[in-house]
């Protein structure tokens, strides 16, 4: 027994550390690196990170490397040199893409092609996590990372005993909630045990077990849900699949606090301002150094699961969520097309999406 923190402890506080702007130690046996989030990183750690006298890089992903022209030697990832006579605003601005059209003389860089690059990727996945620009800011470790980390007071993470399976989640509390579209409601409220955003399901009517579900996996979109913003079709389609739920008379619409695809809603909206200056949704992604789709969709299987579930009628346009459902082990055995809250100003962005993405229109 042990009150100490396990793995999945630590990364979550290492996930708060950098949102913070502090940073973290990674290590795998052998080497280690200290990492700091580009975004975060302020004055006085910027300092200190020079101080340490060691060379510095800038780890980013081949999204972003591809709009800075910079090689990616590491595949999904370039470890970028950081020059000597770099500043804050370097950093930022080569983290950040708001001013890539300002300034589109960035570079030329140098990318790091020896070495390993396995705890950049660690802190990258981090810093995704943690839904902030994916750059990080690095140096080598000299001697003990144990003795480094605590000296500084720093979370020393040992990226060789992170494993890739999806956080445990457990069911919190449910109550009666009557809905405009179905008064016969339930909420289920879920909680990762790895301290990320709890997810929600909404239960209408008393679905049988043992038949497929009617069901949506809905992605948290504050702008859509919320504010009926008109540049996606997220919040006709919130109401229209709970609205067809209660004319059925049963359902289950999960909501996923995984907003803007799973980039967070900052990010969200810096991909709003980078498509305010031409770029498509997609495009926007890939320049703030993300995959188009950043969600996990283990979340949405487990849920049902543990509810009980086993097989669905999937309401989604998307056949990418039908095969992710049936690759964990949930049955499709209907996609239900759920085509609403097309208009104008997101014509655009469903064509891009139907282009790229393989959204059925
Ligand atoms: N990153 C990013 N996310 C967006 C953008 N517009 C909407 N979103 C998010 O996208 C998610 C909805 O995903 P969509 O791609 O519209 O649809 P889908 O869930 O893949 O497919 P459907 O089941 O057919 O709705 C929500 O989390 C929104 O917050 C955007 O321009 N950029
Ligand atoms: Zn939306």
């Amino acid at each position: 027994m042990s009150l100490a923190p396990g793995m999945t402890e630590q990364l979550s506080r290492a996930r708060a550390d950098l949102r913070l702007g502090v940073p973290v130690v990674l290590h795998d046996g052998t080497h280690a690196i200290v990492a700091a989030a580009a975004e975060t990183l302020g004055k006085v750690r910027w300092r200190a990170m020079q101080e340490l006298g060691a060379p510095l890089t800038l780890a980013v992903t081949a999204r972003r490397a591809a709009t800075l022209k910079a090689r990616a030697y590491d595949g999904d990832l370039a470890r970028i040199a950081v020059p000597a006579s770099a500043d804050l605003r370097w950093i930022a601005q080569v983290a950040d893409p708001a001013d890539d059209l300002n300034a589109p003389m960035k570079g030329p860089f140098q990318t790091l092609r020896e070495g390993d690059a396995t705890l950049h990727r660690a802190a990258i996945a981090l810093l995704k996590g943690a839904r902030l620009l994916p750059a990080a800011l690095t140096a080598p470790v000299v001697g003990n990372a144990a003795e480094f980390a605590g000296r500084h007071d720093l979370i020393s993470i040992p990226v060789d005993q992170i494993d890739d399976s999806a956080a445990l989640l457990e069911k919190v509390v449910s109550a009666r909630v009557p809905l405009a579209a179905a008064a016969g409601t339930r909420l289920h409220v879920f909680r990762p045990e790895d301290g990320s955003e709890e997810h929600y399901a909404i239960e209408i009517g008393q679905p049988d077990r043992a038949a497929p579900v009617l069901a949506r996996l809905h992605s948290a979109c504050f702008t859509g849900d919320l504010l009926g913003s008109l540049k996606c079709d997220c919040g006709p389609q919130l109401r229209g699949a709970l609205a067809r739920m209660g004319a059925e008379g049963a359902g289950v619409l999960l909501y996923l606090n995984q907003e803007g695809r799973g980039i967070g809603l900052v990010n969200k909206m810096r991909a709003y301002s980078l498509q305010d200056q031409g770029f498509d949704t997609v495009e926007a992604n890939h320049r703030l150094g993300f995959e188009d789709d950043e969600r996990d969709f283990r979340i949405g299987t487990a849920i049902l699961k543990s509810m009980g579930f086993g097989a669905v009628r999937l309401m989604t346009n998307n056949p990418a969520k039908v095969a992710m459902m049936e690759a964990q082990g949930i049955t499709v055995t209907e996609r239900v097309p759920l085509k609403i809250g097309e208009n104008p100003h997101n014509a655009d962005y469903l064509a891009t999406k139907a282009a790229k993405s393989g959204h059925l229109l």
